[in-house]
C-alpha cells in the first residue's frame, strides 16, 4: 500500500507487488533510441519566464533518504513546449551513481550519463501536486543529463555546497534562492518527449517527460561530492538511486528537432 511499505532501490523488483502502478505499461525511465524518435514540429521551445529570485528568499533543501530535494516556489511556471496548459513548479531533485558507475535514469542509445536532474511541475489545472499527480498529464518533469567536465558549474554549487548540512536522512536546511533555470541547459529548444511515470513508487503514470538534448557539465569534484555525501537508511551512502529502463510497450518518443 502507498507509503506504509518502505521501498529501496535494492528491492526495485518488489515495487510492483507493493505499488501496483509500478507494474504498468507506461513506466519510466526508458532508453531513448535517437534513431526511432519521431520529429514533431509542434514541440516548440520550453519557456521558463522570470526564474530569477531575490537571494533574501530562502528555499528548503532536504535529504528524504532517496535523493536531495529542493522545494520550489509555486509561482515558477513552465510554458511553451507544446504543453496544453502551463505547469507550476513543485521541486527538483537529482539522481546519481557512484565512483564506479554512472547513475542517470534515462539512457540514450544505451549510454548512461553520470547523473540526471529532474525539475518536477504540476498542471495549473490543479491546486496541489497531490491532486495533480494522480491525473494523466498532471505532472511534467524536465530532465537533463549531468556529465563530468573540467570546469566547476557555479549554479550547481548553490545546492552542492549545502549537501553536508543534509548528509543524514530526514535533515533539511534553508538556502538562499537563486535562478534555478541555470541548473538546466541553455538550449531549451532541443528535447525528447514521451508519456511515462514517476520513477519511484507509487510510479503514477501521469508524467509528461521532457529530456533535453544538451547536457550539463559538472567538475569531477562536484560529481564526487554528490556521490559521496548523502546518507539514507541505516546510514548507508545514497548511491545508484536510479531505476532501470522500462519497456516502451508501444509508446513513441518524440523529438523537437531533426
Ligand atoms: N523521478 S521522480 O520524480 O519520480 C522522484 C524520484 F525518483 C524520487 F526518488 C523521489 S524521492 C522518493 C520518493 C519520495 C519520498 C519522500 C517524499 C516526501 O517525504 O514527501 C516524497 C517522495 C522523488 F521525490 C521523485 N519525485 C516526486 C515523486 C513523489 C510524489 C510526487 C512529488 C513530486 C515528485
Ligand atoms: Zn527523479
Amino acid at each position: 500500500g502507498h507509503g506504509n511499505s518502505h521501498w529501496s532501490y535494492a528491492d526495485k523488483a518488489e515495487w510492483a507487488s507493493d505499488f501496483p502502478h509500478c507494474g504498468g505499461h507506461m513506466q519510466s525511465p526508458i532508453n531513448i533510441e535517437t534513431g526511432a524518435a519521431l520529429f514533431s514540429p509542434q514541440l516548440e521551445p520550453i519557456l521558463l519566464p522570470d526564474y530569477s529570485l531575490p537571494p533574501r528568499e530562502m528555499l528548503r533543501l532536504q535529504n528524504n533518504g532517496h535523493t536531495v530535494v529542493l522545494d520550489l516556489p509555486r509561482n515558477l511556471t513552465l510554458t511553451g513546449g507544446g504543453f496544453p496548459q502551463p505547469y507550476q513548479a513543485a521541486q527538483l531533485h537529482l539522481h546519481w551513481g557512484s565512483a564506479l558507475k554512472p547513475g542517470s535514469e534515462h539512457t540514450v542509445d544505451g549510454h548512461r550519463y553520470a547523473g540526471e536532474i529532474h525539475v518536477v511541475y504540476y498542471s495549473s489545472h490543479f491546486d496541489t501536486i497531490q491532486e495533480a499527480m494522480v491525473e494523466p498529464g498532471g505532472l511534467a518533469v524536465l530532465a537533463a543529463f549531468l556529465q563530468v567536465g573540467t570546469e566547476e558549474n557555479e549554479p550547481y554549487q548553490h545546492i552542492l555546497e549545502h549537501l553536508n548540512d543534509v548528509h543524514e536522512e530526514g535533515e533539511e536546511t534553508w538556502i538562499p534562492a537563486f535562478d534555478v533555470a541555470k541548473l538546466l541547459p541553455d538550449d531549451l529548444s532541443r528535447y525528447f518527449r514521451y508519456n511515462g511515470s514517476l520513477t519511484t513508487p507509487p510510479c503514477y503514470q501521469t508524467v509528461n517527460w521532457t529530456i533535453f538534448n544538451q547536457t550539463i557539465r559538472l567538475s569531477p569534484d562536484q560529481i564526487s561530492l554528490l556521490e559521496d555525501t548523502l546518507h539514507g537508511d541505516e546510514d548507508e551512502l545514497i548511491q545508484d538511486n536510479f531505476r532501470l529502463p522500462q519497456s516502451l510497450q508501444g509508446r513513441s518518443v518524440l523529438a523537437s528537432f531533426l
